[in-house]
């Protein structure tokens, strides 16, 4: 992988890599927040997954994880939210489909299928990449995001058993398959197959029978998407069925912004750091 960018902030290095990546057959580009404790030895990760439209800048920039980062001793990695370059199938017309659109599945239709392995990507090339180039401590991770980011970090961590020590989400899509971000986006990468969709779905994971793991979810009650998109209650009645351990905090005048995300990311990642042996 090769650097191309590296910032002092908040006593720590934050630095952008790009990479042949082998699981989306094409350049990827990611950041990582190196805090301070990492000039002195391995420090532990928070895997941060972004919503549509993003790439890892946005979360760099708007949401204020990096002095917490650095308190803390959390290293920050950020991957990109799809695939992209000129070779890699878009739908240039729509926010919600192709690049910046990635929704963290492993694509099995044509023409997605060759470049959209978000997930394997995020849980397997990635970590193996950074945890084996940086001073990070292998096995070490947990987990969050924001909207389809949110989505992503829950199911990441509910079919992972193991994989991450904590997961949180601001404002996740709970439930694609029932919403229209998630359906147009699983037609197109799953195919038309109901069935498949359920195993990118935390509500339908947990109603499956998911090995337990906190969810730590904030979502704001004047969220613009709340009501057609992200369907929190849908979770929540899947959890309290399964008795499945879940903290969502409905934070009321919150939107879906950044502004959010940055009133509470502290908490986030204190929350994670607490997991991490912090
Ligand atoms: N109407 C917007 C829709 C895109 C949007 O709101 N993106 C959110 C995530 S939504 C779910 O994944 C976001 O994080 N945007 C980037 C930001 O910096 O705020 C549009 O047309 O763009």
């Amino acid at each position: 992988m090769e650097r191309i960018e590296r910032v002092k902030e908040a006593g720590g290095w934050l630095e952008r890599y790009r990479h042949d990546s082998t699981s989306c057959n094409c350049p990827m580009t990611f950041s990582v927040y190196l805090p301070p404790q990492a000039q002195q030895g391995p420090v532990p990760s928070l895997y941060w997954l972004s919503g549509l439209t993003c790439t890892d800048d946005n979360f760099r920039v708007k949401a204020g994880a990096q002095r917490y980062a650095a308190e803390l001793g959390l290293a920050l990695v950020i991957p990109d939210t799809s695939p992209r370059g000129e070779e890699v199938p878009d739908a240039p017309e729509r926010y919600d489909l192709g690049q910046g659109a990635g929704f963290y599945v492993d694509a099995t239709r044509a023409p997605w299928s060759h470049h959209y392995q978000m997930y394997r990507y995020v849980t397997r090339e990635l970590p193996a990449l950074v945890e084996g180039a940086l001073p990070l401590v292998p096995g070490l991770r947990s987990i969050s995001g924001h909207s389809m980011g949110g989505h992503g970090a829950l199911v990441c961590a509910l079919r992972e058993p193991g994989l991450y020590r904590s997961v949180s989400a601001f404002a996740p899509i709970c439930h694609p398959v029932r919403c229209g971000w998630g359906e147009g986006c699983f037609s197109a990468y799953l195919g038309e197959d109901r069935r498949a969709w359920e195993a990118y779905d935390a509500t339908c994971l947990v109603r499956a029978g998911a090995e337990p793991i906190e969810l730590l979810i904030d979502q704001g009650t004047a969220d613009e998407f709340l009501a057609e998109q992200l369907l929190p209650e849908a979770l929540e009645q899947a959890c309290a069925e399964r008795d499945f351990p879940l903290r969502l905090r409905r934070q009321p005048d919150y939107d879906h912004s950044y502004h959010f995300i940055a009133s509470f990311i502290g908490e986030h990642l204190a929350y994670h750091a607490r997991a991490l042996g912090r």
